[in-house]
């Protein structure tokens, strides 16, 4: 049943694009709100995003809008597929007009300083708003190209879940809700960090055997991280934890992979960013991740191993050295008490 109001998307980009195109595919009149009037006025005129999904069809029911108060006003449920680093800024200005609303973040990303993820930053600008949050394995363009796909919406809030469930499910789109949003969401920031180091090892030749080692070490470390936040360690198990490891961990459609495969070739930091030019989260959240576990005292190898190649100076080669010679370990350590 389509919705009676328009729904809103923030943000022209690759994932804002899709999720308005996947809104619209399932029969909701969609305004797409974008900073960019070039953007916005290819999409009306040529009915594609060229910048950012080139090639996709966007349907006649997606209307490309740089009115971001307009849009707002109009529209009960707003997605949000902003860059995190820059969500706080373009809408605390219309935090009023964002009250009451049923919010759902599709960021994953940490704020830099205060460590808060996209949700929470949506609660400190609208408290009264109801929140929740999608994460999963959701390559924008795969869902653009209709490839048969799933996504966990989180939150406490059962009603926003339904209704959540209720725009997106389709044909080739299916939606899993769970109440642990903190998980959900973290483990989504989480797995970029990793998606960098999976692109690196593909860029030195490693094999699958490399990528298995990596995705489930990665699991293990994400999860000792979150459980000592206070997540649900089950909920890495899920869609939205090693679903989302997977398919970030094994895709050159990935950025954060991408960023990784450049550095692995011999590129710097500021180029392989440059080179993508598009948003790869894991590097600001890998920035945020460092400190926190270092205050927590947080054993967590790979993310100190990509920070040191990062920002410390240390060669990829040191650091595999590192992590393959450090001391013996226990398989499956973070699901036992001791590991905690
Ligand atoms: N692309 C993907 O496959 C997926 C992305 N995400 C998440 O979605 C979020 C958005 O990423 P993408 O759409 O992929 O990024 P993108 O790099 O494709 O596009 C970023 C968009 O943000 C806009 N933007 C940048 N600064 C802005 C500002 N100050 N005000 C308004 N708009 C601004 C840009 O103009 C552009 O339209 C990220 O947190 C990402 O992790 C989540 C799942 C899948
Ligand atoms: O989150 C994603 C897939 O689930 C997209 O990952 P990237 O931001 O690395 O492209």
């Amino acid at each position: 049943m389509s919705e009676k109001q328009p729904i809103a998307v923030l943000g022209g980009g690759s994932f804002g694009t899709a999720s308005a195109n996947l809104l619209a595919q399932n029969g909701h009149s969609v305004l797409l709100w974008m900073r960019d009037s070039a953007q916005a006025k290819a999409i009306a005129n040529e009915r594609e995003n060229p910048r950012y999904l080139k090639g996709i069809k966007i349907y006649p029911a997606v209307t490309p809008t740089t009115d971001l108060s307009a849009t707002l006003t109009a529209c009960e449920l707003i997605f949000v597929a902003l860059p995190s680093g820059v969500l706080r800024s373009a809408l605390q200005p219309v935090a009023g007009l964002l009250s009451g609303k049923c919010l759902v973040s599709l960021a994953k990303g940490i704020e830099q300083g205060s460590f808060k993820l996209v949700s929470e930053i949506l609660a400190d600008i609208a408290p009264d708003a109801r929140i929740g949050v999608l994460s999963g394995p959701n390559l924008a363009r795969e869902i653009a190209e209709q490839a048969l796909t799933a996504s966990v919406i989180a939150s406490q809030d059962e009603t926003l879940c339904r209704r959540v469930q209720a725009v997106l499910h389709g044909r080739t789109f299916r939606v899993y809700a769970s109440s642990d949003r903190f998980g959900v969401e973290l483990s989504g920031a989480l797995k970029n960090v990793y998606a960098i180091i999976a692109g690196m090892a593909a860029a030195l030749g490693m094999g699958e055997n490399t990528r298995s080692l990596l995705i489930t070490r990665a699991l293990a470390e994400m999860t000792r991280f979150a459980v000592r936040l206070g997540a649900n360690p089950m909920t890495f198990l899920g869609l939205a934890g090693v679903g989302d490891l997977i398919a970030t961990c094994s895709s050159e459609k990935s950025r954060n992979y991408r960023v990784g495969f450049f550095l692995g070739t011999g590129l710097s930091l500021q180029q392989a960013i440059e080179r993508l030019g598009e948003t790869a989260e894991g590097v600001n959240t890998l920035v945020a991740l460092k400190a926190k576990a270092e205050s927590l005292n947080i054993y967590m190898p790979l993310v100190a191993g990509l920070y040191a190649i990062l920002f410390e100076g240390r060669t990829l080669e040191q650091v595999i050295e590192a992590l393959m010679c450090g001391e013996a370990k226990t398989d499956v350590d973070f699901i036992s008490a001791k590991g905690f």
